[in-house]
């Protein structure tokens, strides 16, 4: 399997190499056109539900797996079971996030129409690693310190590709996209931290 770190040397608009926070990691390419293809077909066959915050309505849809979060009780609840469909991406995304596929409890689908936006957030904490494949169009990622809320950095995370939040990245720092240019759809893995998933 190909698989780039683009840990090092990325480059901002100035030619100035920045890293990813530790614990950071992008995989341009993850995926093949037609694996694309197959989990587009596999997402056309779900029902997908506009997400809900605080009583807004968000642009984006979306379908969940696994667990779900609750931002009102703040706490995860047991959701239904993750299709078997998508087994062979659990075992390919666990394998490049050195965790074990059993680890990996919840999947998210996300349909970002175009001009839809996910905010700043830092995702919800019974949530261990987080790891993002992207599907059908490049977006424009962002990462900024939690503590400090002035943005830093804007990255592009192609169509195909995987990120990986865990660490650092994925507790000390927010993320956000950019309103998209085409239609995205993501898929988001996440594993739970122990105590939550008694
Ligand atoms: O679409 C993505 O890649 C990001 C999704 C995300 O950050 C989330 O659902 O918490
Ligand atoms: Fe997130």
């Amino acid at each position: 399997m190909a698989q780039l770190w683009h840990g090092l040397g990325m480059l901002t608009l100035f030619d100035i190499p920045l890293d990813y926070p530790p614990g950071f990691l992008y995989f341009p390419g993850f995926i093949s056109e037609k694996e694309e293809t197959s989990l587009v077909e596999t997402i056309a066959a779900l029902e997908l539900h506009t997400f809900m915050f605080q009583g807004y309505a968000a642009k984006r849809k979306t379908a969940s797996f696994g667990f779900d979060y609750s931002f009102k009780d703040k706490h995860l609840k047991k959701g239904r079971p993750i299709p078997e469909t998508f087994s062979w991406l659990i075992e390919k995304v666990a394998r490049a996030a050195q965790v074990s596929p059993e680890e990996v409890l919840e999947l998210l689908v996300t349909e970002y129409p175009p001009g839809a936006v996910i905010n700043w957030h830092r995702d919800a904490p019974p949530f261990n690693m987080v790891a993002g494949i992207s599907l059908l169009s490049d977006c424009s990622f962002r990462l900024r310190p939690h503590e400090e809320k002035r943005p830093l950095f804007s990255f592009p995370v192609e169509r195909r590709s995987l990120y990986i939040m865990a660490g650092e990245a994925r507790a000390l720092w927010q993320h956000s996209i950019a309103p998209v240019q085409q239609l995205r759809y993501s898929i988001t893995l996440r594993t739970v931290k122990n105590s939550e998933n008694d």
